[in-house]
């Protein structure tokens, strides 16, 4: 009775003061135990990585907002070896011989929690969001029409348009002499989302045409900046129910607004295409068979052979969004990317250009160029751990392959930091066969495995025919200074390879230059 009635005192007595200054010294240690079993039981306690890195994931937070967590990766892999920790329970490893066993169809893994928020204002997962392994099967099946071979052959029809539409525009004011100085990465972005939604709806946003459209990249942009670090919040688990709402504004200020209104977007366009195609479906059979064959043509008709089932209306509109952003941004920047190489490389380009307007030979070997500014894409460990080459690693762990690094490996890509198409030609310049099996081994810009880009093939056409196009009709030299590339100047000393194209690591990756002067071929 007394001990209590001391209690109560006590507690009567104690002041606002005292109780915050409880939370906070029980909160402390709190932490303290955390990071001290971070650091010495934790199953990744043994790797190394930056130390504050290894007991929290806030550093990566803050690579993610900065959009430099290729180059972070990079800098990390130099000083600690192939296998990093990045996060508290992730780590990071660069060996070629990893790749399968991370990303191959017998891999023990599957995606980390950071999908989830992905596309969360979807309302439904996405193909890319869907985590669950047997559901993404599913979910790829629903998509395979879309990107088979018979499809592909349509898309090329289509992008074939698109592609002379940004030679042209590309051009506007070179038809005599060289035209106005033209960012180029603009032209390229223009392109990608102008084909990608024209394929993927039937009806383009007409960038390369006219102005109207020509803010929605930056939207992207913004909305990959959130969606990006949001991920991997220490609270996200707290804060994700939010996402989606008109809460995500608050808290996510303009880039998670802007992530919003990219989905609505995307949501509007495939609500007009599904019109569309109910009106179509009222058509007699000649006309069907003589109607334009867009993605979402198969994807609205797409049926799962396995369990008989078609596309929810949330789940269309979450891959459309999806379809949008990782088609056109990925070929926006791969075109940006070859132009910034082919122009500061103009022993390449002139040979380029010649078998172009020769006898239009193929671009396989300049369709690799060192792509990605990706980094590690987390796959989480399931139950029974996975071996990778020597190590054991537990269920539970986020492993992945850092891409940007493993694209400068100088024992698979000598001389890493040059444009050398070469890389990927047998007995050119010394290649042996092994070199070059090595080479297409362990690029990866597409993933490997079953969580790979589906988009792969309509990448590479798009690619060819949008180079083909350019160069075919037009001649393009460096305007002024070259733009793109890295600067002495710059602080992080990454970002001062001035051969180097240089992108924001935003999920996608963002960049701007180089600036081009354009001149019609006479
Ligand atoms: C050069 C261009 C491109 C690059 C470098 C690229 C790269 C990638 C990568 C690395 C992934 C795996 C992402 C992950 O696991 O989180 C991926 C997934 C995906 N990409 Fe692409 N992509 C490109 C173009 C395209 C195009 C043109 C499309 C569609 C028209 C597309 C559609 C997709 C889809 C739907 C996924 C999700 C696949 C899944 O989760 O099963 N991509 N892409």
């Amino acid at each position: 009775m007394l001990i209590e009635e001391r209690l109560r005192a006590g507690w009567a007595s104690t002041t606002w003061a005292q109780s915050t200054a409880y939370v906070v010294f029980a909160f402390v240690i709190y932490l303290i135990v955390v990071f001290t079993y971070r650091l010495t039981l934790h199953p990744l306690a043994k790797y190394p990585g930056p130390f504050f890195a290894r007991i929290t994931d806030w550093p990566l937070v803050a690579h993610c907002i900065k959009g430099d967590r290729h180059l972070w990766e990079f800098k990390n892999h130099q000083k600690y070896g192939p296998i990093v920790r990045y996060g508290a329970n992730s780590i990071s490893i660069s060996t070629p011989s990893s790749i399968p066993l991370i990303h191959g169809p017998k891999a023990n893994v599957k995606k980390g929690a950071w999908y989830k928020t992905l596309d969360i204002s979807a309302g439904a997962p996405s193909v890319q969001m869907e985590i669950d392994k047997h559901q993404h099967a599913m979910r790829r099946r629903f998509l395979a029409p879309a990107f088979s071979e018979r499809a592909l052959k349509e898309a090329e029809k289509l992008i074939t348009i698109t592609a002379k539409k940004l030679s042209t525009g590309l051009s506007q004011g070179g038809e005599k002499d060289w035209s106005q100085p033209k960012n180029f990465s603009d032209w390229a972005t223009f392109f990608g989302f102008d084909f990608i939604i024209d394929l993927g709806y039937g009806k383009s946003l007409e960038m390369l045409d006219k102005e109207d459209n020509r803010w929605v990249p930056d939207t992207l942009k913004s909305a990959s900046v959130f969606l990006y670090y949001s991920g991997y919040l220490p609270f996200i688990e707290v804060v994700r129910p939010l996402m989606g709402t008109s809460v995500q504004d608050y808290i996510g200020g303009k880039t998670a607004a802007d992530s919003l209104k990219f989905t609505n977007l995307a949501n509007s366009r495939l609500a007009d295409r599904m019109e569309e195609e109910r009106i179509k479906a009222q058509a007699d059979a000649q006309q069907k068979e003589n109607e334009r064959k867009d993605t979402f043509h198969y994807l609205l008709n797409s049926k799962d052979a396995v369990t008989g089932k078609s596309f929810t209306t949330q789940q269309l509109q979450a891959d459309s969004a999806l379809i949008i952003a990782a088609g056109s941004d990925g070929v926006g920047l791969t075109i940006g990317a070859c132009m910034f190489y082919l122009l500061t490389n103009p022993a390449v380009l002139a040979r380029l250009t010649e078998e172009i307007r020769g006898n239009f030979s193929s671009l396989d070997e300049i369709k690799n160029p060192k792509l990605g500014g990706l980094p590690s894409l987390p796959r989480e460990v399931l139950k029974g751990g996975l071996n990778l080459d020597d190590h054991f690693i537990p269920q539970g762990i986020t492993v992945g392959s850092p891409i940007y690094v493993i694209h400068h490996d100088p024992i698979v890509f000598p001389d890493p930091w040059s444009f050398r198409p070469e890389r990927w030609i047998a007995s050119s310049r010394g290649n042996s066969p092994e070199m070059v099996s090595a080479v297409k081994a362990t690029s990866i810009p597409f993933l490997i495995g079953p969580l790979n880009c589906i988009g792969k093939n309509m990448s590479y056409i798009a690619l060819k025919l949008a180079l083909a196009y350019i160069l075919f009709e037009n001649d393009l030299r460096i305007s002024g200074e070259l733009t793109g590339g890295g600067s002495p100047l710059q602080a992080v000393e990454e970002r001062r390879r001035v051969g180097e194209y240089q992108m924001e690591d935003w999920i996608l990756g963002f960049r701007d230059g180089p600036m081009v002067e354009v001149k019609v071929r006479s």
